[in-house]
């Protein structure tokens, strides 16, 4: 497998702070893999590196082969990443129709002026959204709330709106920021297999970020653990089950690795 995103020790500092430290990994094209540590450990720190959020102190981020630190956050978009947040951000007020096809355009190929005279061009364009958005709603089952204002959907329903809108964009790399954070244990199996599934028949590959550890024991290829600010172990879901490091410091968290 080849390998679509590379960290070359990257560095960020907040004034004399070292939020993540000569952090270097690899992620593997068509890969899912899991990003996990305590609190305040660097994770989402890495996530706004790679998309641009924030600029590296030092450092190199690859992605397929390209350097993409020092670009804007749109540019790296461009590339092909797309991100999901630790809190949600939907379009309150629009249902869950409406917020999928508001991320489906982003992939029109008309132009305004097909739009304002309504031509073959503009017609075939717009049918071909709808279908993006039907399909998307089967896909992360959310079609039987399609006219639900996306504030009024359960939490774990906006969770999966949320990625819905991701993959709208048509990602190569995506990224998700704690997608089970407040889901119940079914919902988290749910959306585990989800997960699987849209990096399957999209072609993705996925780097998630998760406290909840049978999501990541479950879908992970592979798994970096981070601990104030640094690399502490990296390997499968058994490398990392039993590696002594990792288990000292998380020794008093019983309930984080399962
Ligand atoms: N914009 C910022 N300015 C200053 N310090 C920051 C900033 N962003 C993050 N930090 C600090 O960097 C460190 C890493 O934070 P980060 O949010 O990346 O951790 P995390 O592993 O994602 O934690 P959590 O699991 O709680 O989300 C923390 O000490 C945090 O306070």
């Amino acid at each position: 497998m080849s390998t679509i995103l590379a960290l070359k020790n990257v560095t960020k500092q907040f004034g004399g702070l070292t939020a993540v430290g000569d952090m270097c990994f690899d992620v593997k094209k068509d890969s899912i893999s899991g990003l996990i540590g305590p609190n305040g450990a660097g994770k989402t720190t890495i996530f706004n590196l790679i998309t641009g959020i924030y600029n590296v102190t030092e450092g190199e981020i690859l992605f397929e082969g390209n350097r993409v630190d020092g670009l804007q956050p749109y540019q790296i978009a461009d590339t092909g990443i797309t991100r999901t947040f630790q809190n949600i951000r939907l379009f309150k007020k629009l249902t869950t129709y409406e917020n999928i096809l508001t991320a489906c355009h982003y992939n029109t190929d008309y132009s305004i002026l097909d739009a304002v005279i309504r031509n073959k061009k503009f017609r075939t364009g717009e049918k071909k959204l709808h279908q993006q958005v039907q399909e998307l709603l089967e896909i992360m089952e959310l079609t039987d709330r399609k006219d639900a204002v996306a504030s009024n959907l359960p939490y774990g329903l906006q969770r999966r709106l949320e990625i819905a809108r991701a993959l709208a964009l048509k990602p190569k790399l995506l990224l998700l920021d704690e997608p089970a954070a407040g889901m119940n244990p079914d919902e988290t199996i749910r959306l585990m297999n989800l997960i699987k599934e849209v990096r399957d028949r999209f072609n993705l590959t996925v780097l998630v970020i998760e406290h909840h550890m049978d999501l990541i024991m479950g879908i992970c290829d592979k798994i970096v653990v981070l601990n104030f600010g640094k690399k502490l172990a990296e390997g499968t879901t058994q490398e990392i089950q039993s590696n002594s490091k990792v288990i000292e410091a998380y020794l008093g968290e019983e309930d984080v690795i399962c």
